[in-house]
């Protein structure tokens, strides 16, 4: 049967955090637990495993990028220099560097990250 394949896994991470320009209480500094998830997807899995990417695989990948967002004062890294650390610019942050690590076949859908149960953003290319 002819179809696609679609994986998603979750982590989080912490990191505080203020939105310039946003002229009220979320332009101070503070901090999130951001919860983050994301969905890949392709057409052909491997050829003895039958799998389309190993989970575990994935979730080391995706820890890579959290890695370098955890516990930091996002602000202070050079990428949201040029771009405010809002959860929108932290999810497409998350989908270019987590994209650049995957195999060929294994595509990225989106990033979603979440302040809280209530609010999510995500990204996915267009
Ligand atoms: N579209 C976006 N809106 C907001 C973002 C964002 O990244 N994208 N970020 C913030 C702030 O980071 C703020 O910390 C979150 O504000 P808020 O949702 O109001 O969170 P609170 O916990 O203070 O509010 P509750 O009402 O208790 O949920 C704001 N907006
Ligand atoms: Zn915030």
């Amino acid at each position: 049967m002819k179809g696609i394949y679609r994986l998603r896994i979750k982590d989080k991470f912490s990191a505080a955090h203020s939105l310039r320009n946003y002229n009220g209480k979320c332009e101070e500094l503070h901090g999130h637990n951001f919860g983050v998830e994301i969905e890949v997807y392709g057409k052909k899995l491997e050829k003895d495993t039958e799998i389309l990417i190993d989970f575990k695989i994935l979730k080391k990948f995706l820890k890579e990028v959290l890695n370098s967002l955890d516990h930091k004062f996002l602000n202070d890294l050079q990428y949201f220099q040029k771009y405010n650390p809002s959860s929108e610019n932290i999810a497409c942050y998350i989908y270019k560097n987590l994209q650049s690590k995957l195999p060929s076949g294994v595509n990225l859908k989106y990033v979603m990250v979440s302040e809280g149960e209530n609010s999510m953003a995500f990204f996915e290319e267009v």
